[in-house]
């Protein structure tokens, strides 16, 4: 894996880590676009796992048994930022992994240390990867920052208020944000980030990680901003 900015010609890596709804998915897409380089979003890997748990009825009670069905898990993930596939034992799981049920189960599965433990082994093998054959890769998540990839040459945190945070996922769920909206959406953003807090520091800057606040930007300006910092770290 590249470590300093210097060794971009064999894959420059771009890790990007926040709460829930700061943009780190969209943002982190539409970076790897413009770059021309890989894009691995790694809450969708622990999203597909959640769904691979469900499909064969494992209790998510059990953190033994997750950690059973993390071992055999079949995942094939793309790292094309254009057509992001997820692929669970053959079957395309890219919009299941989205719905409702997942998102409320996920954070039982994301917090089961060995878990974390398989698919962080995953996860540096497919950066790695994807910036050797694609010339760069954007990985987003919670802990890549800090521990997957705590060497990368660019390493950002992605924050916005927790009120700008839960208007932005409203409107994507209910097309709006009104008070109804908001609070059907609350459990979503604000339970499911408290219980992911218990394994991952992502609402803290790391040491040599640069924090960008995303409360008063839109969406080209948040693209903009980190970009900015890409090109800094390769001045
Ligand atoms: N300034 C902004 N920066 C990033 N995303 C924004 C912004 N404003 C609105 N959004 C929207 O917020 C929603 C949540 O973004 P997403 O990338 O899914 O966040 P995350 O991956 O951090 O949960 C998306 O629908 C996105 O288009
Ligand atoms: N590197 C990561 C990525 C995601 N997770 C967990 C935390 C989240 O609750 C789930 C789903 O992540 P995802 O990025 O899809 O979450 P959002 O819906 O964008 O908030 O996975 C994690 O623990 N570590």
């Amino acid at each position: 894996m590249p470590q300093t900015p210097e060794d971009h010609l064999s894959g420059f890596v771009i890790a990007v880590d926040g709460p829930s709804g700061s943009g780190k998915s969209s943002v982190s897409k539409q970076v790897a676009r413009t770059l021309g380089y890989g894009y691995l979003d790694t809450g969708a890997m622990y999203r597909a796992l959640t769904w691979w748990c469900l499909h064969e009825n494992v209790d998510l009670g059990d953190p033994d048994a997750i950690t059973a069905a993390a071992q055999r898990f079949p995942l094939s993930i793309g790292t094309d930022p254009d057509a992001p596939t997820v692929l669970v034992d053959g079957t395309d799981v890219a919009a299941a992994i989205r719905e409702t049920g997942i998102s409320t189960n996920v954070s039982a599965v994301a917090t089961v240390i060995p878990v974390r433990e398989i698919l962080r082994v995953l996860q540096r093998r497919l950066i790695s990867e994807a910036a050797t054959e694609q010339g760069g890769v954007v990985a987003e998540g919670r802990d890549i920052t800090t521990v997957v990839a705590p060497d990368a040459p660019v390493r950002i945190l992605l924050t916005a208020s927790e009120e700008a945070r839960l208007a932005r996922r409203s409107t994507e769920l209910h097309g709006a944000a009104d008070e109804a909206a908001v609070a059907a959406t609350r459990s979503q953003i604000v339970d499911r980030d408290r219980a992911d807090s218990a394994v991952s520091e992502f609402t803290v800057a790391a040491d040599g990680v640069t924090t960008i606040d995303t409360s008063h930007l839109d969406f080209e300006g948040s693209v903009e901003a980190v970009l900015q910092v890409v090109e800094a770290a390769r001045a």
